[in-house]
Formats: C-alpha cells, sequence, structure tokens
C-alpha cells in the first residue's frame, strides 16, 4: 500500500487535463461478497456499476464517480479513447498496485430519434469509479480514485480513506440480502401487433433483396408493487446467471442491468478475443432431448447461415487490425440455462496501433445485432422497431489504463426504473424466417431478466 499516492508532483502534461491530477490507492481487503459491496454503497446510488466475466474470475464494483467521461458527438468511440489516454497520463503513482478501471456503455443507435425512457444515459457514458473493489484470482482489493484540479488534495483523499473502510466494514458484517420476492403487478407486451407485422415485413424486404439478415426486438413491460432494490436484483441474476457476463450500470435512479453470454471483445495484452454467437434454440427437458436440439442447431441450415453473417463480419475486423488471427471453420455449441447458441470464438494479436476501443467501434452492431449489410439493417431497425433500444445490444464493459479490458455485448439485459421495468429480446431474422416462431424465440430469451425480476416464464417451446 502507497500511503502517500498524492506526493509526487504535480505532472503537466499537454493534453485535455493539464491541470489534473489522478490519484490512487489500492490496498488488499478480507474477500467479501460483491454484492454486499455494491449494497454498501447505498449512498451512491445513481453511481454504482458491477461487473462480472463469464468465467466468473474477474468482478469489478464501483461506487461513485471520481470523473466522468460522456460523449454525444458522432466520433464518440475516438471521444472517450482519447479522454480515457489523456486521463491515465495523469495519474500519479508510477504502478498502480490495480489499474484503475474506466466502466461504461455505448448506446445502440445514436441517430435513433424515438421517444426514449433512458432518460440518463448519454450515447457514450462511462466512469472511473471513487471506490472500486477488484476480485480476481481469490484475492480482493479497494482502490480509491481522486481525479481532482485541487492543488492540496490531502484532507479529501483522508476523507475518503475513512469512508473506504467504513464501505468495507459493512460489506463484510453485513447479512447476505434475502430478497423478499419481487412481487409483479403487471406484465405487458409492447407493441407486439407491430412486431409481428414487422417480421413478416422485414422477411419480405429481404426476400427482395433489400437486406441479407436484420436483427428485430421486442420489449416487455414489467410493473411491480413496489421499488425494486438495485442490489437484490443483481444478487438474483448473479445466484441465477451462471456462465454469463453480469452487468449493472446505474444512470440517475435508473439501473440497466443484464447477463449476457456474449463477449464482444476482450484485450488482454495485445491478445484479442471475439465471439461470435448467433443461432438458437431452447434447451432440452432431458439430457437425450437437449442432445437432440443440439444436433438440430448444429444442422440447420437458417440458424449457420445467421451464423455465418456474424463469422464474416467479425473476421473481417480481425483480419484488418491483427497481424495473426485463429478463426475455427466450424461453429460449437454454448448451452447455458435456457437455451443453446452456436457459437465461434476468435483470437488474433493486436497490430501496435490497434486497441480496444477501435475494436469496439468497428465490431458495433455485429450482425448478431444489427444485420448484414449494416447501413441497411440498420435502417430497417429504426424503421420497423417502434422503441428506442438504448444501451440494450450494444457494448457495455471496461477499460483499464494499460488498455486492456472487456466489453460485453448487452442482450439478455432490462432497465429497471423504480416501479418498472422494461425488458429486451430480439432475433436475427432472415429470408426464411417466420414470425411465430421468432415470437417464441424472445420467449426464452426473456427469460434470465422474467426470473430475476420476478415475472412468470412462458414455456413457448
Ligand atoms: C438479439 C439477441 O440475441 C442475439 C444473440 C445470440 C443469438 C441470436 C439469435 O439466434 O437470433 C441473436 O443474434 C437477444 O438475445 O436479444
Amino acid at each position: 500500500m502507497n500511503s502517500q499516492p498524492y506526493s509526487s508532483t504535480e505532472q503537466v502534461i499537454a493534453g485535455t487535463y493539464d491541470s489534473w491530477c489522478f490519484y490512487t490507492e489500492t490496498i488488499e481487503v478480507q474477500s467479501m461478497s460483491p454484492f454486499a459491496f455494491f449494497n454498501a454503497g447505498k449512498g451512491y446510488t445513481g453511481q454504482r456499476m458491477f461487473w462480472q466475466n463469464r468465467e466468473s474470475t474477474f468482478t469489478f464494483v464501483g461506487l461513485g464517480h471520481a470523473h466522468v467521461i460522456t460523449s454525444h458527438a458522432e466520433d464518440r468511440f475516438e471521444s472517450i479513447k482519447q479522454d480515457w489516454q489523456s486521463l491515465c497520463r495523469q495519474i500519479v503513482n508510477e504502478e498502480p498496485a490495480v489499474q484503475p478501471v474506466l466502466f461504461g456503455g455505448f448506446s445502440f443507435d445514436p441517430e435513433n430519434e424515438k421517444k426514449s425512457v433512458w432518460r440518463d444515459f448519454s450515447p457514450a457514458y462511462f466512469a472511473v469509479p471513487t471506490f472500486q473493489l477488484t476480485v480476481q484470482e481469490d484475492q480482493a482489493f479497494v482502490s480509491i480514485h481522486l481525479i481532482t484540479q485541487e492543488t492540496n488534495a490531502f484532507e479529501t483523499f483522508e476523507q475518503l480513506r475513512k469512508e473506504r473502510d467504513e464501505l468495507v466494514h459493512v460489506a463484510q458484517v453485513s447479512e447476505p440480502a434475502k430478497p423478499e420476492g419481487i412481487l409483479v403487478t403487471n406484465r405487458t407486451e409492447l407493441e407486439k401487433d407491430i412486431y409481428m407485422q414487422s417480421i413478416q415485413q422485414v422477411t419480405e424486404a429481404i426476400r427482395a433483396g433489400e437486406a441479407d439478415k436484420v436483427v428485430i426486438a421486442r420489449q416487455l413491460k414489467l410493473d411491480f408493487e413496489q421499488e425494486v432494490d438495485h442490489a437484490d436484483v443483481l444478487q438474483q441474476v448473479g445466484a441465477q446467471q451462471q456462465g454469463s457476463f453480469l452487468f449493472g450500470l446505474e444512470a440517475g435512479s435508473q439501473l440497466f442491468f443484464g447477463a449476457t453470454p456474449e463477449r464482444l471483445v476482450k484485450v488482454t495484452d495485445n491478445q484479442a478475443l471475439s465471439t461470435c454467437l448467433a443461432g438458437s434454440i431452447p434447451r432440452g427437458r432431458t439430457a437425450a432431448e437437449d442432445t437432440a436440439l443440439g444436433n438440430e442447431l448444429m444442422n440447420d441450415d437458417k440458424n449457420r447461415s445467421e451464423h455465418a453473417y456474424v463469422v464474416n463480419m467479425i473476421s473481417s475486423v480481425f483480419r484488418k487490425h491483427c497481424s495473426s488471427a485463429v478463426i475455427p471453420n466450424m461453429p460449437e455449441l454454448m448451452k447455458i440455462r435456457d437455451i443453446q447458441h452456436l457459437y465461434t470464438p476468435v483470437e488474433g494479436e493486436l497490430k501496435e496501433e490497434a486497441t480496444l476501443f477501435d475494436l469496439v467501434q468497428e465490431l458495433h452492431p455485429t450482425p448478431a445485432l444489427g444485420g448484414e449489410p449494416r447501413t441497411k439493417a440498420m435502417q430497417l431497425i429504426r424503421k420497423h422497431e417502434p422503441a428506442d433500444r438504448g444501451y440494450y445490444a450494444a457494448p457495455l464493459g471496461w477499460i483499464d489504463a494499460e488498455g486492456n479490458g472487456e466489453f460485453a455485448v448487452a442482450i439478455r439485459s432490462a432497465l429497471l426504473d423504480g416501479q418498472s421495468a422494461y425488458l429486451y429480446a430480439g432475433g436475427g431474422i432472415v429470408a426464411d424466417s417466420t414470425p411465430e416462431l421468432e415470437y417464441a424465440e424472445t420467449w426464452v430469451k426473456f427469460r434470465p431478466m422474467l426470473r430475476a425480476l420476478g415475472g412468470q416464464l412462458r414455456d413457448e417451446s
């Protein structure tokens, strides 16, 4: 532990953040539930973040905003990247024990002009937390980050240390939350008729040669007897959805959260990894039925073609930005609690100048969320979907000061807004898609969020 993180002289480097200092201090702590830490930060409601990777080997919780970076600009990916890089040049500690993390996400489509329930989520919204819990390889660390233009930040930092100790104490001694069972008073399928018609119309557009594939999504709204606690709902998803990325991002009084199986891209020391995920079938009721369904999916031409568009697009981005890329020529099955998907991992070694944000920008949206070709698919989505997707199906994740990090595609997700929640699900439409089968598939994709929010699951299979 560095006891005087702010003792170095202020660095003066040309850039946006010339007169800023970025102080960071990390201590190791006895292990604690990340949900308890999130809950201990109730005083920071509106400024909390949660992330756990698919393998559950890296968990990150952020409380409070040491600094927020947003962008409404057309070049929002580049703008966030530049701001983060110049902020990182102001880090006072030479080698922080734990890397500070910038966490957040992008909206699906900044050109969307529909009325939106996403009140406080700008087209790009990222924050460095004031208190950062990192759980990795069975060790837990709590960092304080202070980003300031104050010339003497000694007292502020001392105050933060006291607060950190209190947060750690509360998280360690608190009883695990026992969600009382959330009471759903209403479940509404928003604009179901428009959705059914849109599948028909998009299928016709595809048959007429306007596009090859378009992903169309719909919404379900739940109303609750009382406000749903954000920490409780995250803990529920964590217990229920093993093998998925678990995420939560607060903005104002809303929480966007989910359990997605889909990695957009991960970068570790210049090694990049992405996941092509498209093509779906439900889990079987028995092991034998499950295997039969898996085989059916692997041999289904419609699903294989939906999948191939994604592999082709991700592969071309990797070939451009990597000196070498490994792309298997056959998908595997990814089996998660409610659903099986076709899955192809793509790996590569990044060229020197390529960064995580460059990959996020070029990959979003892959044909698993947008379509093929991208521009035409986006036009058809804007024309046919009645609602703003907000952050659903968009990149959400983290990057550290060394440029390592991971972004997931925020599907199997919901926006929690006081006594209501908006759930999102969609599917890839190709020439031979049918409204009834697509509709049934969305019910399977709603299941993780319905389960976490106490809504009744609907067995459409
Ligand atoms: C758009 C969604 O899933 C995508 C990811 C995996 C499989 C998909 C599919 O089979 O259609 C979708 O492309 C969603 O879950 O809302």
